[in-house]
């Protein structure tokens, strides 16, 4: 039990602790904090006071130091925060620490190292294979043997709340101009803490010794530009632009009782890829305007974080602290459980109603928001809104 009030049922109760960084009000220095209910609690401050015992990696302007420490410091710092939020003997130091969420800003959290996005959903994959590619089969050959995926601009990950400016470019032959079809993508993103060295793959066993925690992540799309551009090499400035991650990072150890049993794969994978199929069941929504659109099952996907992870690894290729890999869109079977709007609107031609209105993409002025929840935990939304293009 913690001493903080009206947590319980918050979703950001004793039992969850995300870690981000925030900027309190008429202050200027970002500083590394914990949520708990509607507040966060100042780490930065508590491991001056000596509160907490970190290292001196509480006292850094971003997580960084904080993820490459492992397992093993992630832990001890989680069990100190929990005993300062929870002994009634150390309220009256600890209280003075705690900032009302209204009265910060949130900053991102860590520095993105590399970025890559998946292509993990079997929905989504053969949705948008249908879409993009009438009359080819909706999988490629390769789906069901490997993770797909792209290296993707670490420069643009941006915090929740960030506007973001509709891209320009080419939208076909001789024709540029303002993107008229920008979409999102629902997804849900793991931040790496601890690296790996040049050689070394990392096997899907070793997941939790190197993953720290999960974010929400938008990846902004632009179907016009993306549909121009994107063979043979995949996805370019049509998703380069903007991705959004949540402001606070909730830890895999918040969310032990959130796994179950990912979809059953056919055919066999190889043996680098034949993981213990767990999924984490994290139930997404997606709101636009304010009105939910879509609630996608994250349980659905077909290739889990762990085999990601192990693929990511398995040439030799190295994990930076600071790396994020994001699911792929999530997409369940149904269309009211679709993560993006080109599959929503069937790429324009079934638009869905918000209120009074019909649409299929994002216009100007629009606010798009994914929250999911597992149990009793809510992973911190992820939030934007669209500006008019430059110019
Ligand atoms: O199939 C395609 O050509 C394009 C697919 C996507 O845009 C999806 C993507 O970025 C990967 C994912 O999020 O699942
Ligand atoms: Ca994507
Ligand atoms: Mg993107």
């Amino acid at each position: 039990m913690t001493w903080v009030p009206d947590t319980a049922g918050s979703g950001f109760a004793i039992d969850h602790l995300p870690m981000g960084v925030v900027v309190p009000a008429g202050d200027n220095r970002p500083r590394c904090a914990v949520r708990i209910g509607d507040f966060a609690l100042d780490l930065d401050a508590a491991e001056a006071a000596e509160l907490i015992l970190a290292a001196g990696s509480l006292r850094e302007p971003n997580l960084d130091t904080f993820l490459a420490m492992g397992p093993a410091h992630w832990s001890a710092v989680r069990s100190g925060i929990t005993e300062l939020l929870t002994e009634e003997s150390k309220r009256s130091v600890v209280e003075p620490l705690l900032i009302p969420l209204a009265d910060v800003t949130t900053r991102l959290a860590w520095t993105v190292a590399d970025y890559v996005d998946f292509y993990s959903s079997e929905h989504h994959a053969s949705n948008v294979g249908q879409i993009f590619r009438p009359g080819q089969p909706a999988l490629p050959p390769n789906w069901k043997h490997l993770p797909i995926g792209y290296h993707g601009r670490a420069g643009t990950v941006v915090v929740s709340d960030t506007p973001v400016v509709r891209p320009s470019g080419q939208r076909a032959a001789g024709d540029f101009g303002p993107c008229r079809r920008l979409d999102i993508e629902a997804e849900v993103g793991f931040v790496v803490g601890v690296g790996s060295s040049m050689g070394e793959s990392v096997p899907w066993q070793r997941f939790s010794e190197h993953v720290f925690g999960v974010v929400l992540l938008n990846d902004w799309s632009a179907r016009d530009i993306q549909a121009w551009e994107y063979q043979p090499l995949g996805p370019f400035l049509g998703k380069s632009f903007a991705t959004s991650v949540s402001a606070w990072i909730t830890p895999l150890a918040a969310l032990e009782s959130a796994w179950t049993a990912a979809p059953v794969q056919d055919p066999a994978v190889l043996p680098y890829l034949a993981d213990d199929r767990r999924a984490l069941g994290l139930e997404i929504s997606v709101e636009w305007n304010g009105f939910e659109v879509s609630r996608p099952p994250f349980a659905s996907m077909y290739w889990t974080p762990a085999q990601q992870l192990a693929h990511l690894t398995v040439n030799g290729a190295s994990l930076r602290t600071g790396d994020l890999f994001a699911s792929g869109t999530v997409s369940g079977p149904a269309r009211a459980e679709v993560g993006s709007f080109l599959e929503l609107s069937w790429n324009g031609s079934e638009p869905v109603e918000l209120g009074d209105q019909k649409r299929s993409f994002l216009d100007d002025g629009d606010t798009v928001t994914i929250r999911a929840r597992a149990g009793s935990i809510e992973i911190a939304p992820v939030s934007g809104k669209i500006l008019p293009a430059q110019s």
